[in-house]
């Protein structure tokens, strides 16, 4: 790790930037590089500060403004925002302001302004964790929370924002005995079968992992899978597979699986996740639109979605996204269950799923499906599994989690989830 930490927080600095500013999603810019030049533990460090960053963000800004006149261009404010996470995370004053400064004055359109950023900084370091921690939780931006309000309530959307802000543990799905793997790991088994783990550390060194023992899977994610009950046998397509978190577990459980994706690079993570845990699926990239074999028992669809449910996770989204996009989704979304309902058996079963807070890709999405399609049933039994609270199953037939739920135990990402049966 470099001793002045500078590429660490400068990198963090370009994350901020691009996420906020260009409306860029973290996974991407690594997976572009961003991190590439760094050490590894730099690596780590730099994501982290960001992550950390996004996640108080609403919080650092209400910090700074009694100390900021007017706000200041965004390359001044995110090394602020930074500064904040760090001196409030207890990092000693001095390399902190120090680094921040140097970041704002490398670049000759703020240059003038680190005598701001030493003086803002100082103040903010004399405040220290006491100041941020009597603040109030961070809210969504209001893009976001204002359909969120509208939809769940505020006293809800106060819930999801304490679990945004905690963050989520690590979950992981057993593709045999999930109580072993609990016990191997030192984790917990919940309820609904997954094993989770606090503080868990690099995945890829733990136990279980080199031998395909689990995958990391969201407790929620892990869910729409588990209401197609026994599938021993069963044909069953998976039309928007990878990373394939979904079709490990509908092998693991015999189904004769085939995975579908449109993106050849994601569908490169299946094959090595599935190689991984030692099972099979037969995968084939294409557009869900232009996959025409027929006759499925079972199709698992979990849609392209805006991803709301997983802020936890992936607190740059609020930031990098501004909801002009969701449209476009909903409607594919729609049209996806439509031509889902045309490779399926008669009597077959649909399980359309969604990792977003917004009834339009959930609850309003089954209803309209119903209308369009008289014939076809929601299967609000067979969401009665261990673990699923009933007040959870919602007017349509279809089951709404929430990252407020569990509160006690760390959280679940948001989702959504029907069974639709088709006529035989
Ligand atoms: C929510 S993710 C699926 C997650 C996956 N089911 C799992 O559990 O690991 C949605 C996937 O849909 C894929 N996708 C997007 N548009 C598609 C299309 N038109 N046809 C097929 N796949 C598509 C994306 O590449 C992405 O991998």
């Amino acid at each position: 790790m470099n001793q002045t930490g500078l590429p660490a927080r400068r990198t963090a600095h370009y994350l901020l930037m691009e996420i906020t500013g260009e409306g860029r999603l973290m996974a991407e810019l690594i997976a572009g590089g961003a991190l590439a030049r760094l050490e590894t533990d730099d690596r780590a460090r730099a994501q982290r500060l960001a992550t950390d960053a996004l996640r108080g963000l609403d919080r650092a800004d209400r910090m700074l403004k009694p100390y900021l006149k007017k706000t200041p261009p965004d390359h001044v404010m995110n090394a602020l925002r930074l500064g904040v996470i760090e001196l409030c995370g207890g990092e000693a004053a001095h390399g902190v302001v120090n680094a921040y400064v140097e970041i704002v004055a490398r670049n000759k359109r703020t240059q003038a302004m680190k005598g701001l950023t030493n003086a803002v900084l100082r103040k903010i370091a004399a405040e220290g964790p006491e100041g941020w921690n009597k603040r109030a939780i961070p809210l969504t931006p209001g893009w976001l929370r204002q359909p969120l309000v509208a939809a769940w309530g505020r006293d809800a959307v106060e819930g999801m924002e304490a679990a945004h802000f905690a963050g989520a543990p690590l979950d992981l799905s057993a593709k045999g005995n999930a109580e072993a793997v609990a016990k191997a790991l030192d984790g917990n088994l919940l309820s609904t079968g997954s094993v989770r783990l606090q503080n868990a550390g690099q995945v890829s060194t733990l136990r279980g992992y080199a031998e395909g023992d689990w995958w990391v899977q969201d407790a929620a994610a892990a869910i729409p899978v588990k209401l197609l009950g026994d599938v021993k046998g069963l044909r069953v397509l998976d039309l928007c597979a990878a990373p394939g978190g979904k079709a490990m577990q509908l092998a693991a459980l015999g189904a004769d699986v085939t995975a579908v994706d449109i993106s050849e690079k994601r569908m490169e993570r299946i094959a090595e996740n599935l190689t991984r845990v030692g099972l099979t699926a037969a995968c084939v990239v294409s557009d869900a639109f232009a996959f025409d074999q027929t006759g499925f028992d079972a199709i698992l669809l979990d849609a392209p979605c805006s991803a709301t449910g997983t802020i936890r996770r992936h607190p740059d989204l609020p930031y990098a996204k501004d909801g002009s996009e969701f449209g476009a989704l909903i409607d594919q979304q729609e049209a996806m269950i439509d031509h889902a309902l045309t490779l399926l058996k008669p009597g077959g079963r649909l399980v359309f799923c969604t990792c977003s807070l917004l009834p339009d890709e959930g609850e309003v999405q089954v209803e309209e499906a119903l209308a369009r399609h008289p014939d076809l049933r929601t299967e609000a039994d067979a969401l009665r599994i261990n673990g699923i609270d009933a007040d959870w199953i919602t007017d349509e037939g279809g089951l709404r989690l929430r990252p407020d739920y569990w509160p006690d135990i760390g959280g679940m990402d948001g989702f959504y989830m029907a069974v639709l049966r088709k006529p035989a």
